[in-house]
């Protein structure tokens, strides 16, 4: 089994496939925080992280843009006081890439340095 976070996205221009329930699975001990649901039949995972303040929560979000932008895989922010809410899911296979665990251990990195 392999270390989420010691790996890199790679780019998805379509033709990927998502991932099995299996493999899922498999990596979720590594993510224990995240829930994965269902949107308009499309698998997604999310976790909402607190915070102490507005402006706490709107460096962390900052911080996954920069995380994001550095992988070229976007998540969906939503920032509120002492509250951001991260969703990971791939939009070129429609549901979960395994980009999609890699970027949530990669969350929960830099989670750590604002606790
Ligand atoms: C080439 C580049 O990697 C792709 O356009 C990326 C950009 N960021 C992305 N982010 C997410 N969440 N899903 C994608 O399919 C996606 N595609």
């Amino acid at each position: 089994m392999t270390t989420l976070t010691q790996q890199q996205c790679i780019p998805c221009h379509g033709g990927e496939t998502a991932i099995s329930q299996a493999e899922i699975d498999a990596f979720q001990p590594q993510i224990p925080d995240w829930c994965q649901y269902e949107v308009k039949g499309e698998q997604r995972i999310e976790r909402l992280y607190q915070f102490k303040d507005f402006k706490t929560a709107l460096a962390f979000t900052n911080a996954i843009g920069e995380l994001a932008e550095a992988e070229s895989h976007h998540p969906a922010l939503l920032t509120e006081w002492g509250k951001v809410t991260v969703t990971w899911w791939t939009h070129t296979v429609g549901g979960l890439h395994m980009n999609d665990l890699i970027m949530a251990a990669k969350t929960e990195e830099i989670f750590k340095q604002f606790k």
